[in-house]
């Protein structure tokens, strides 16, 4: 099993508790998209399947593996194992596409071959075979502070690609992204996870996009699972409840601010 959650509380440092009692099992291979509304608790969640956050309760297990026992030699490993694409890819702006790429195996390389990746591209070929099908071969050489957000966001993506990792964490993949290129994109995706066997967990904000291209969909409201269910079985009514807000909803009820107070009118303008 690639991710295994039982009764996992979430509270960030600050108090605030972003996830709830979460239960959560998901079968390597599978393809999972996350979705709610702002807030919900989505990137949270992807935190913590990504160990970079560690529950305040309850148990967590990734790739077979229970996180928050894991002595830090230990979970670097697991950690190489998780590819994660960020909406917005961390990636120094001076640096090259094709070093951007190659940094994806870093974890997984001697520390010397690691240094000489960063300052001289060892592996160009690989970077090129990454960035190909996202349509950005020609940005190998290219800083990363002279591409666009959704060329960014692919270049991200071809890191994780090359990174080969057993599961694969999206946080917003597409968010920059025109329609067409979003679709292509996220459906590449699905295909190399699909074709190496990979977990794919992307949290979405497009719920068209998750109901075409995911086969479950997990519905997160106020840190809670609301629904988890096969795309299919998702109807409009679970999508309302999802999405519901009732404090928007407040303001757009509430009765239209009264007219000004009547102003002493001004005289009309006439041309003696
Ligand atoms: N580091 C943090 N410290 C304190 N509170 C946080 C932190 N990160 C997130 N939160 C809070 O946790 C809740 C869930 O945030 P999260 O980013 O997981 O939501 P989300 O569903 O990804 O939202 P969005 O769709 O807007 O990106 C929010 O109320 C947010 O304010």
């Amino acid at each position: 099993m690639s991710v295994r959650l039982d009764g996992v509380t979430l509270t960030h440092a600050n108090g605030y508790q972003a996830l709830q009692n979460i239960d959560l099992r998901i079968n390597k291979g599978e393809q999972v998209a996350i979705i709610g509304p702002s807030g919900a608790g989505k990137t949270s969640l992807l935190r913590l399947l990504g160990t970079g956050l560690m529950p305040s309760s309850g148990q967590l297990q990734i790739l077979n593996q229970e996180a928050s026992v894991l002595r830090r030699r230990a979970l670097r490993r697991l950690r190489a194992r998780i590819g994660l694409i960020h909406q917005n890819p961390p990636l120094p702006s001076r640096q090259r596409v094709v070093t951007a790429v190659l940094a994806g195996r870093l974890g997984q390389w001697s520390l010397p071959r690691a240094l000489v990746s960063l300052c001289y591209p060892l592996d160009v070929p690989g970077a090129s075979a990454a960035l190909e099908p996202l349509d950005l071969a020609n940005k190998l050489f290219a800083r990363c502070d002279q591409l666009s957000g959704g060329q960014l966001q692919r270049v991200g993506i071809a890191r994780v690609l090359y990174q080969q990792a057993d599961l694969l964490l999206a946080d917003e993949p597409v968010s920059a992204m025109d329609p067409v290129l979003a679709e292509h994109t996220l459906g590449l995706l699905r295909q190399v996870a699909a074709q190496r066997e990979l977990t794919l967990v992307a949290s979405l904000h497009a719920v068209d996009l998750a109901l075409r291209h995911f086969p479950r969909l997990v519905g997160l409201r106020h840190g809670r699972v609301l629904f988890d269910l096969p795309a299919d079985k998702v109807s409009p009514s679970h999508l309302t409840q999802l999405y519901a807000n009732d404090s928007l909803a407040e303001h757009l009820d509430a009765p239209a601010p009264a007219e000004p107070a009547a102003q002493t009118k001004e005289k009309p303008y006439r041309c003696s």
